[in-house]
Parts: structure tokens; C-alpha cells; sequence
């Protein structure tokens, strides 16, 4: 019985929030930018993520956090994952916890149910849009990682184990995929430093194949900041660290101008 109330009372709560969240991009959206371009405007942009950003993107509750272990993942992934995690809170002499230098990030959650730039998908593609790294429901066949933030050394890890599904060159992984993980990770990484960025850049120097299945370290390094340009560098190696895979530089643009 309760449980049917709580069912309820979500389903009023999230009408409400799209009924509200709807009416007020179609309100941002009729104010015509001067150039023209209404759609893809930072402006534009920044009123929509301003009012909708209010829960934090990323977040342990809905749908589901991807970047808590599930059973495709390696002894060698579980391994790497308790390592970091168990670096995130840390005992007092008084026995107390207390937070550590590392954070584990859970997954980034969608928060917008429409957005200006899916102008071209019906609204029910849309509100079924996921992110790109987190859309193979078949556990351990896609992208399988969590992201670590050390905010005190400006630098984020994510254990990384790439699923038959990210094959390029036969039992190695496709570079894209090399590519869209630096991408989602140093954009994580931008976006927990400095509020919601976008890629304005990303050069990748591949050094030596990843095989398919394996656990790898995906090491993002916050290397500037000149005003709304966040400049960090990656490397991708094996899970000891005694290989090089990859290596990038990111450019990044902040969307908003205050940090948060
Ligand atoms: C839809 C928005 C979503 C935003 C994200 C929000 C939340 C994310 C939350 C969580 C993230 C979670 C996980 C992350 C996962 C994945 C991350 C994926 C990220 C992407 O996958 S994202 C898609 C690919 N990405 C694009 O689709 C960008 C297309 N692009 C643009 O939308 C504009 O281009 C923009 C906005 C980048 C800049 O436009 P703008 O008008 O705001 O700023 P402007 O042009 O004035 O540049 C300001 C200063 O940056 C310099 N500058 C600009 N671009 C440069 C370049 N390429 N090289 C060197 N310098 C550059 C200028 O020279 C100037 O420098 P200066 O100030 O010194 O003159």
C-alpha cells in the first residue's frame, strides 16, 4: 500500500517537473537569437542547463549507477575498482571514517527530458536519449568503467573494461570507442571541475592496441585554465601502468561563466 503511494507521488512529481521543464524551454526557445542561430547558442544553452541543472548530473539515483560493480566485470576491474574505492573514505586514529582524497563518481544520469538540440527527433526519441557510453543494456558488452576524482591533485582515473562490442582490428578495441572513452572522461572530469563544458577539442595519438576484455586506466590530468578554456592531457595504459595505450590532449569551453 505504501509502496503504491510512493509509486503515485513519484509519477505526480515527475509529470509536474516535465510539465514544468517543458513550458519553460518552449518559453526560452521563441526568444529568437540575434544571429539566428536560436538553437545551438550559449546563451540559449546556459538558460536551459541553469534551470534544469539543479540536481547535480551526476547522481546514485535514476535510472541506475552504472559505475558500481556488476558481474561482467574482471577480478582484475573488481581489483582496480576496490583500490581506488577504498582510497575515498579513511579511518581516524578515533576510529572515525572520514572522506578521502578520492571520490567516486557515480554515473551521469541524463537530467534533461528534452533538449533544444534534438530539434530533428520526435519528442518520444528523445526522452528515450541516452548517453552514448551507457546505452548497451547488455552488461559487460559495451563500455563498462568508473571515474575516480581527485580534486585535491586536479586529476581523475576510470578503470575501464571494454566489451567484445568495441571491436576495431580483430580482438583489439576500436579507436572511436579509445576516443569516446578519453572524450566522457576528461569531459567528466571538466564538467566536476567547472560546471557543464563541451569538447571544442580532442587529439589522440594512438600507441599500441587494447585488447578486447582487458582493464584498462584512463588517467585525465587538469593541465590549465584561461577563462572559460579548460586545457587537460590522458593517457590510456594497461592496468599496472607499465604500458602506454594512449595518449590526448582536451580542450574543453565552459558553458556557464560562474564555477561550481
Ligand atoms: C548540449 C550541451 C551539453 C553540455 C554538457 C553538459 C553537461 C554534461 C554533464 C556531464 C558530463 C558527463 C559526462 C561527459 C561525457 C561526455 C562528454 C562529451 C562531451 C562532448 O562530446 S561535447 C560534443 C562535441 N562537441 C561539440 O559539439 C562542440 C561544438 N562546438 C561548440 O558548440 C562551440 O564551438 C563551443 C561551445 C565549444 C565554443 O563556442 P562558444 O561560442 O561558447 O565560445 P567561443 O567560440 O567564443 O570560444 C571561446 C574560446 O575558446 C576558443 N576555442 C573555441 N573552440 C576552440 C578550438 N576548437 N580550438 C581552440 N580554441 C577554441 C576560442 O578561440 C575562444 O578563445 P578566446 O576567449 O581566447 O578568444
Amino acid at each position: 500500500m505504501l509502496r503504491h503511494r510512493l509509486y503515485i507521488t513519484r509519477a505526480l512529481c515527475q509529470f509536474m517537473a516535465c510539465k514544468l521543464s517543458t513550458g519553460l524551454f518552449r518559453n526560452i526557445l521563441k526568444t529568437k537569437h540575434p544571429t539566428g542561430d536560436m538553437w545551438y547558442t550559449r546563451s540559449c544553452l546556459q538558460s536551459i542547463l541553469a534551470v534544469t541543472m539543479a540536481p547535480r548530473p551526476f547522481s546514485s539515483s535514476q535510472p541506475r549507477d552504472y559505475s558500481l560493480p556488476n558481474t561482467s566485470w574482471s577480478s582484475e576491474m573488481l581489483r582496480l575498482y576496490e583500490h581506488y574505492n577504498i582510497m575515498c573514505e579513511v579511518e581516524t586514529e578515533r576510529g572515525d571514517k572520514i572522506k578521502g582524497q578520492w571520490t567516486r563518481l557515480p554515473s551521469y544520469n541524463r537530467f534533461l527530458k528534452y533538449a533544444p538540440g534534438g530539434q530533428y527527433l520526435s519528442k518520444l526519441l528523445l526522452a528515450k536519449a541516452r548517453l552514448f557510453t551507457r546505452n548497451i543494456e547488455e552488461q559487460g558488452a559495451g563500455f563498462e568503467y568508473v571515474v575516480f576524482e581527485n580534486k585535491q591533485e586536479k586529476t581523475c582515473v576510470c578503470v575501464f573494461q571494454a566489451g567484445h562490442l568495441l571491436e576495431g582490428p580483430p580482438g583489439h578495441v576500436h579507436g572511436g570507442a579509445i576516443a569516446t572513452i578519453i572524450d566522457s572522461v576528461t569531459g567528466t572530469h571538466a564538467t566536476c571541475h567547472s560546471g557543464p563544458a563541451m569538447t571544442a577539442n580532442l587529439t589522440i595519438n594512438y600507441r599500441s592496441p587494447i585488447p578486447l576484455g582487458s582493464v584498462v586506466l584512463v588517467h585525465s590530468s587538469l593541465d590549465k585554465i584561461e577563462g572559460r578554456k579548460i586545457f587537460i592531457s590522458c593517457q590510456v595504459t594497461s592496468s599496472d601502468g607499465s604500458k602506454l595505450h594512449t595518449e590526448a590532449t582536451a580542450l574543453f569551453i565552459r558553458l556557464f561563466e560562474t564555477t561550481y
